[in-house]
């Protein structure tokens, strides 16, 4: 049999990994998504965020967020640990930089649940890495009857993230894709093909050129 007969072994091409993020207005279902991501995807892992928010019930230090004091967050800012960062809510969020740009090149794809000003701060730094996707509500009502089913949050902390709905779903001409996140399957599924196609971007494909070549051949 003739090297170029031989069975094409496509998924083990190399590739630069991609930066995936999920943005949304508060409520519209990113965490959500996200998970079923992590779940179902075993080539991408979150970047996991610092923050100086204090820690929800259930969440882990180290696996949902690092949790930070202010004085620390600021002390990474001073030492340029963050990819971007940025105040939501009254709180510090921000991106840790070593572990992504190391992954990158060993082709893992990292997801990001970040807000709008992470997002365009992400994308300015590394343009041809990241892919940003913006979930939508299917309207304001179905936000705000989210927010409360979570049962997470305080009443005050809900009319917060309702007040800054509007102002963030104003963002949404700053992504790549947009998806309505009425039904959470077909959300998902939207999403994954995203990811799938996003993969398979020639600029991404390391590995094409010596694979070509030997097609070639
Ligand atoms: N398509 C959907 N239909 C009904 N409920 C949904 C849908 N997607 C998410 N939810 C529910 O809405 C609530 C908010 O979702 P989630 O926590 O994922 O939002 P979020 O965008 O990550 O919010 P935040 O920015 O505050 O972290 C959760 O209780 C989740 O189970
Ligand atoms: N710019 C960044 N935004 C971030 C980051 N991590 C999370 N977030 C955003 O903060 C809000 C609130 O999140 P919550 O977990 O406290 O509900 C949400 O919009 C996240 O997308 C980050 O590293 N940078």
């Amino acid at each position: 049999m003739a090297i170029s007969d031989q069975p094409i072994q496509t998924n083990a091409l190399k590739r630069r990994g991609l930066m995936f993020v999920l943005s949304s207005p508060s409520g519209a279902g990113k965490t959500t998504i996200a998970r079923k991501l992590l779940a179902e995807d075993g080539e991408i892992a979150m970047s996991v965020s610092v923050t100086t928010r204090p820690m929800r019930p259930g969440e882990v230090d180290g696996r949902d967020y690092h949790f930070a004091d202010r004085a620390d967050f600021e002390r990474k800012v001073e030492d340029g640990e963050f990819l971007e960062w940025a105040e939501v809510f009254g709180h510090l969020y921000g991106t840790p930089k070593a572990a992504i740009k190391a992954g990158l090149k060993d082709g893992q794809d990292f997801l990001f649940d970040i807000d709008w000003q992470g997002t365009q701060q992400l994308y300015q730094r590394m343009e041809t890495d990241v892919v940003r996707v913006f979930l939508l509500p299917p309207s304001i009502a179905e936000l705000e009857g989210r927010l409360r089913s979570r049962n997470t949050d305080s009443e005050d902390v809900i009319l917060g993230r309702m007040a800054r709905a509007r102002a963030e779903i104003s963002h949404w001409d700053g992504y790549d894709y947009v998806v309505v996140n009425d039904d959470i399957d077909e959300c998902f599924a939207k999403v994954r093909m995203v990811l799938e196609a996003e993969r398979m971007r020639r600029a991404r494909q390391t590995g094409l050129v010596d694979f070509t070549r030997e097609l070639m051949r």
